[in-house]
């Protein structure tokens, strides 16, 4: 079953100062079916996280059509849909993880996460239990759940990062190089939870520097450059 549809896809950006306008991708397209691991590749600024922050609305696509399959809103063009629906979307279906943590001020780190399966509708008890353990498999030192996260370091960001999003178990997540600055062992532990997420059901779409990261993970690759899907992954690279 198909879930998402990109067609035409195109995106540029109006430097103000300069009075100019730099397009940054054109006419994208590529599909995947439910359950699927497609990785990004291309050169530096070919414009990977700018496909990303599309599909989940941080930017507003100019060209194409973003078909999201969704569970509870039926066909939708992401590209067209309301701020309303995107706010729906992305507490209830689509994750995103990049590898800067972006949260309301003054929340401690265990109440992030719980605030983020409370949000999906879950009891307080649930939210709290599944928060413990989402913060557990992360290894975040429980000294720190109750600090607010502006102190912690890189690494501990990045791993609230991906508990806030993965516990709420999206159908659709979005890995925007989540794992740019983690050591072997986070990164093992990331790695665990995606594909624990593959197996109950989560698409992904990924960008990572590290190319051994995806190898074994992505089903398919999609090049920036060739505008094409594969499903080969060896002597890949992000050269493009
Ligand atoms: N908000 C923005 N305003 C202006 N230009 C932008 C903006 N976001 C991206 N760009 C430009 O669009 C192009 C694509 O950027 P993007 O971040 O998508 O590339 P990328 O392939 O993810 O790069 P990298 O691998 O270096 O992270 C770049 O030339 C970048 O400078």
């Amino acid at each position: 079953m198909t879930i998402l549809e990109v067609n035409g896809f195109g995106k540029a950006f109006t430097i103000h100062h300069l009075n100019k306008t730099i397009p940054a991708v054109g006419d994208i397209r590529f599909s995947m079916d439910a359950g699927e691991f497609i990785g990004v590749i291309g050169k530096s600024g070919s414009g990977k996280s700018t496909i990303l922050k599309s599909i989940y609305r941080t930017y507003l696509p100019d060209a194409g059509q973003i078909i999201y399959h969704s569970k509870q809103l039926g066909n939708i063009d992401l590209a067209q849909a309301t701020e309303r629906e995107m706010i729906f979307l992305r507490k209830h279906e689509i994750g995103y993880v990049s590898q800067f943590l972006n949260v309301m001020p003054r929340t401690t780190c265990r109440e992030l996460v719980q605030n983020a399966l409370l949000e999906m509708g879950e009891t307080r008890e649930t939210a709290r239990t599944e928060a413990e353990k989402a913060l557990t498999h992360f290894e975040m030192d429980p000294a720190l759940w109750d600090s607010y996260p502006n102190t912690f370091s890189g690494g501990e960001k990045l791993r609230l990062n991906i508990a806030m999003a993965t516990v709420k178990k999206p159908r659709l997540l979005l890995l925007d190089e989540p794992t740019a600055s983690l050591d072997q062992q986070s990164k093992l532990k990331v790695r665990e939870m995606i594909e624990k997420l593959k197996k109950q059901g989560t698409t992904l779409v990924g960008i990572f520097h590290d190319i051994e990261f995806m190898e074994g993970l992505c089903d398919k690759v999609f090049d920036m450059h060739t505008n094409k899907m594969s499903i080969a992954l060896e002597g890949v690279t992000n050269e493009g």
